[in-house]
């Protein structure tokens, strides 16, 4: 194993690395794998409400296109990063591969705090930004989605901004999409729901009971509150929640449902939510719990707390919450990880269920959507386990093979060009 500085890119780059090494793959495909294929920085002037301009840094990676056209999300955060972007699109290139959709890797970003905007602000903001990127994205091109700080309202601003250039409309530029515009049925939910099968999965072949099981979720937002309320649902027993100003804890259970009510009636925050002790994110991710779902950021457990994670089974909401050193550590002390590739790939298989059904003018039900998830999501866990057990890896390591394997061979078939 091959330790790195904690950055997202690093951790990206060392896994990577050990796919390559498992593989065999030459230098040359090594290298080939971790170029970004188009890295694109954007300036994204905006006319504050009040007169005053402010130029903030847009970005988009497309990691790879060798299986199809680039797919990921899009992030509104202060820290976004070129090389965070460029990280969490490689990223995409292995989940795609690996969930067996046909798509390359991308993810966009714009470095700014979007809770400090108005509504108008944060939609010119995603209009300036998406006209940038109307020469590279499109449905046959790159689809955008949404990542932290966006969501489905901003998708139609993209969608919007794309069809006025473009002189038509075209749902399939984006997914996670509001429903009135093309959106999928089930999309709102499925990484929530993927997170909660690979989660059950993974139970399953630890001999665990779902129902004797404590769940701590660090980020109360799209992915994780649903994954709560999912496992909340489904037995499990919901002791910890957080959000970006902390966290909220109950020995005895948390109402998912009656937290996400709070939370529509306006409250900014889970913190002080009745009847629960206020924790810290970082006690939290210390809990001694059955499993924690980390599904905020990047780089939460390194090797600054990776050996005070209590918690035997680790299912990875967010996009590379352990760093490359600290999965090192847990892995060294027999924590069990979902990789995020894996656990999370159930919002990229209903987006490309959305994109599938813009393309052909023709919606499934919700139930359709589901069984197709489910089904998808049993095949890619089956994939990792059974490589990580006949390879003795890590589920990280084996869910690594299998997505870097898929994108060197269609490499190799395809050919290079000229
Ligand atoms: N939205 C999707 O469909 C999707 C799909 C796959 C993976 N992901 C990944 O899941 C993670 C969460 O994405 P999301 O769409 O739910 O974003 P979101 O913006 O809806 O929610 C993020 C949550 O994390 C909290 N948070 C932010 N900074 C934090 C910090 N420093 N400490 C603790 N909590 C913090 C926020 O308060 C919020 O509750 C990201 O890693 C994202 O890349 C999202």
């Amino acid at each position: 194993m091959i330790l790195g500085t904690g950055s997202a890119w690093d951790t990206a780059c060392v896994q990577l690395a050990d796919a390559a090494q498992h593989l065999g793959l030459d230098d040359g495909m090594h290298d080939l794998l971790r170029t970004p294929r188009r890295s694109i920085t954007v300036s994204v002037p905006l006319l504050r409400d009040d007169g005053q301009l402010l130029v903030l840094s847009g970005y988009r990676v497309q990691h790879n296109l060798a299986r199809g056209p680039a797919k990921g999300g899009l992030r509104y955060h202060p820290a976004c990063d070129l090389d965070e972007v460029k990280a969490l699109a490689m990223w995409m290139t292995w989940k795609c591969a690996l969930m067996g959709i046909p798509y390359g890797g991308a993810k966009g970003g714009i470095a700014v705090e979007p809770g400090l905007l108005s509504r108008q602000e944060r939609e010119r903001m995603t209009r300036r930004y998406a006209a940038e990127l109307v020469p590279l994205i499109g449905p046959d091109k790159d689809i955008p989605a949404p990542d932290v700080g966006t969501d489905e309202q901003t998708m139609a601003w993209i969608m919007d901004t794309y069809s006025t250039h473009t002189g038509h409309t075209a749902p399939g530029v984006v997914t996670g999409k509001p429903l009135s515009i093309g959106g999928s049925a089930g999309r709102a939910g499925a990484t929530s729901r993927g997170v909660q099968l690979a989660a059950f999965a993974a139970l399953r072949e630890l001999g665990r009971d779902p129902r004797e099981t404590t769940v701590a979720v660090q980020g109360f937002g799209k992915v994780g509150a649903l994954a709560a309320q999912y496992l909340h649902d489904a037995g499990c027993r919901l002791v910890a929640v957080s959000d970006v100003k902390g966290g909220i804890h109950n020995r005895a259970g948390l109402n998912p449902s009656a937290l996400i009510r709070h939370l529509a009636r306006g409250a900014d925050t889970v913190v002080g939510y009745p009847g629960t002790d206020t924790i810290t994110n970082t006690e939290l991710l210390e809990l001694n719990v059955d499993m924690l779902v980390p599904a905020a950021l990047e780089g939460v457990i390194n090797i600054g707390n990776a050996d005070r994670v209590r918690a035997p089974l680790i299912v990875e909401g967010a996009n590379g919450p352990v760093t490359a050193e600290a999965d090192h550590v847990l892995t060294g002390k027999g924590t069990v990880i979902v990789p995020d590739i894996l656990a999370n790939g159930g919002g990229v298989a209903v987006s490309y269920f959305e994109w599938v059904q813009d393309i052909q003018a023709y919606f499934w039900t919700e139930d359709q959507v589901n069984d197709r998830l489910r089904a998808l999501m049993q095949r890619s866990y089956q994939e990792v386990s059974a490589l990580a057990r006949e390879r003795r890896v890590s589920l990280r390591t084996a869910a690594h093979i299998i997505g870097v394997a898929r994108v060197a061979e269609a490499h190799r078939t395809r050919g290079l060009y000229p």
